[in-house]
């Protein structure tokens, strides 16, 4: 499906990353990134394994802490917040993470009461089930509603996995690796399911990938990792249009083979 255009405003950064620093032992993994994501927009960090995109991701959501620079997450600066803070704040953004596996006992609407029930005090029954409702029609699944996470394709337990974070309403949505491990129609399926989320939920959205399809697809924005630092950042285009051996090597494993 075509990408429609997103509504993006550029006067309003709810990430914004200055001279972050970060390393283990003797490797120094992030040696001073900047990085805007600009509300309503999917920024795509692309990078080959190894150059510290997860690392990225803990940071910001104060898994991690930085050897030096700042983080400003929705105005909250997250490398001196509180942990009480801390919990509100992550409360307002969604992890698609790689391992964030569902409940194989609980079936799929248990699965997506649990985080409402655990993080809106006082929701009412109806409220939940519309709200299960709502979110599974979102991604496509309704009919899936009283099915055991086991009886699913690994698709659709993705977007399962999507959709209980969607059901917070979060303001910025992190990716990491979001088409990791699924077939190639099933990564397009994934692809504009991420897009869809974009138009529909308003959310602004890091998307950590390698997939190179997967980027072009969703990304208004690429920051491409190299070395430590965010060398290349534009459109899908502008990223690739260089002869930069660091990085068409990247282009061609992907798309001339
Ligand atoms: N808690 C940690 N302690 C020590 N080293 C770590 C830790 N977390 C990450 N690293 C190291 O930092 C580097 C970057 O890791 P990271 O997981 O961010 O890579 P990545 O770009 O996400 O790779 P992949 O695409 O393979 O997931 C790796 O060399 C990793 O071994």
């Amino acid at each position: 499906m075509e990408k429609q255009k997103a509504h993006i405003d550029k006067s309003n950064t709810v990430i914004k990353i200055r001279g972050v620093e970060k390393s283990f032992a003797d490797y120094d993994v992030l040696r001073g990134i900047d990085l805007d994501l600009y509300q309503g927009e999917n920024l795509v960090v692309l990078g080959r394994s190894g150059t510290g995109k997860s690392v990225l991701i803990k940071l910001i959501s104060g898994l991690l802490s930085v050897d030096e620079g700042t983080i400003e997450v929705l105005g909250n600066e997250v490398t001196t917040i509180t942990e009480r803070a801390l919990e509100d704040l992550r409360i307002r953004i969604g992890f698609s993470f790689q391992n964030s596996a569902l409940y194989d006992s609980m079936t799929v609407r248990k699965n997506l009461e649990f985080p409402l029930v655990r993080n809106r005090k006082g929701i009412t029954r109806k409220e939940i089930n519309t709200a299960v409702e709502t979110v599974l029609e979102a991604v496509g699944l309704s009919q899936t509603i009283n099915q055991m996470p086991a009886e699913l394709s690994g698709g659709q337990r993705k977007r399962i996995g999507i959709a209980r974070t969607l059901i917070l309403n979060p303001e910025i949505m992190l990716y990491d690796e979001p088409t990791a491990g699924l077939d190639p129609i099933t990564c397009i399926e994934i692809n504009d399911l991420i897009n869809e989320v974009q138009q529909r939920y308003h959310t602004s959205s890091i998307i950590i990938t390698h997939d190179l399809t997967c980027a072009k697809m969703t990304g208004d924005r690429i920051a491409m990792l190299l070395d430590g630092q965010f060398q290349r950042v534009g459109t899908f285009d502008e990223v690739f249009a260089t002869d930069d051996g660091r990085v068409k090597p990247f282009y061609d494993y992907n798309f001339i083979q």
